[in-house]
């Protein structure tokens, strides 16, 4: 029988930094469920309407996106991959559109924070802000807009038919965003994995965050991103949210068993392979 093409929930709508995201991770043969919150693509997944979601965490630029990580405990589905994209972003209007006759730019504020040098040099533009670069592009081409722009990526400016007046505007070339994919439970075996996302929370102690961090370095484990998020309604209690890299699977099973000593509500979050530039 043939493999069905997997179903992947994104915020956002086709060609957006989301579902460039999920190519790059799936590949091209995908059908993409658009949603209109990050809440709602685990809806979808819960609702067994999507096989996938593919979750942006956290930007070189903007930082980690803090409400994702509380959706990551809430719903508890494993993540089982990752994957960085480097956000390029284009300036696109409607054929003909003269960069001198544009009054006004649209995009997601993620997007427009790494055009800051853009917009310092053109200060005329009136920068309005979106849900999603790929809904300011799709809106120019349906309202037929001949004085707004979207920054966005080249998969908008294809998908919605506008033409690049500007390529690569972003302040800095070297600007990342890191994508997790999650799935149900039943997906996630037989995955060879060298990273795990952990949650935890420590007692408000001397040295109790330390002990954990030390049992990690004991083990050679490496922490890669470390991010904490109040528990809502307790003072002084914290969610940490750790990732960790290992080589050896026998050390991580160690450091494992080690660390639940020393915290509680413990979870993993996920284990997975982690990205591997091409
Ligand atoms: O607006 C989009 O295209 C998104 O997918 C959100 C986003 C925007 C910029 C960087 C990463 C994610």
């Amino acid at each position: 029988m043939e493999q069905q093409k997997p179903r992947v929930a994104i915020q956002g709508i086709r060609a957006s930094f989301h579902e460039e995201a999920a190519f790059k991770f799936f590949g091209d043969n995908i059908t993409t469920i658009e949603c209109n919150s990050f809440k709602q693509t685990f809806d979808k997944l819960q609702a067994r309407e999507a096989d996938y979601v593919v979750m942006a965490i956290e930007n070189s630029i903007a930082g980690s996106i803090l409400p994702n990580y509380s959706l990551l405990l809430s719903y508890n589905f494993p993540v089982v991959g990752e994957v960085y994209l480097p956000i390029q972003l284009h300036l696109m209007g409607l054929p003909g559109v003269k960069f001198e006759e544009v009054k006004t730019a649209m995009s997601h504020p993620i997007a427009i924070r790494q055009c800051d040098d853009f917009f310092n040099e053109h200060p005329q533009l009136k920068v309005v802000e979106s849900s999603d670069t790929a809904a300011c592009a799709k809106r120019i081409r349906e309202e037929q807009l001949t004085d707004t722009v979207a920054i966005a990526n080249s998969l908008a400016a294809k998908l919605y038919d506008l033409e690049i007046l500007e390529r690569r505007i972003e302040s800095n070339k070297k600007n990342f965003t890191r994508f997790l994919i999650l799935t149900h439970q039943e997906n996630a075996k037989n995955i060879t994995a060298n990273k795990a996302s952990l949650c935890f929370q420590v007692s408000n102690e001397v040295g109790s965050l330390a002990k954990v961090l030390n049992t990690l370095a004991e083990q050679n484990v490496n922490m890669s991103k470390i991010q904490s998020m109040p528990v809502l309604g307790k003072r002084n209690e914290y969610n940490f949210y750790v990732d960790v890299e290992w080589e050896d699977n026998k050390a991580y099973d160690t450091a494992i068993r080690q660390v639940l000593k020393y915290t509680h509500n413990f979870n993993i979050l996920g284990e997975y392979k982690r990205y591997v530039e091409e």
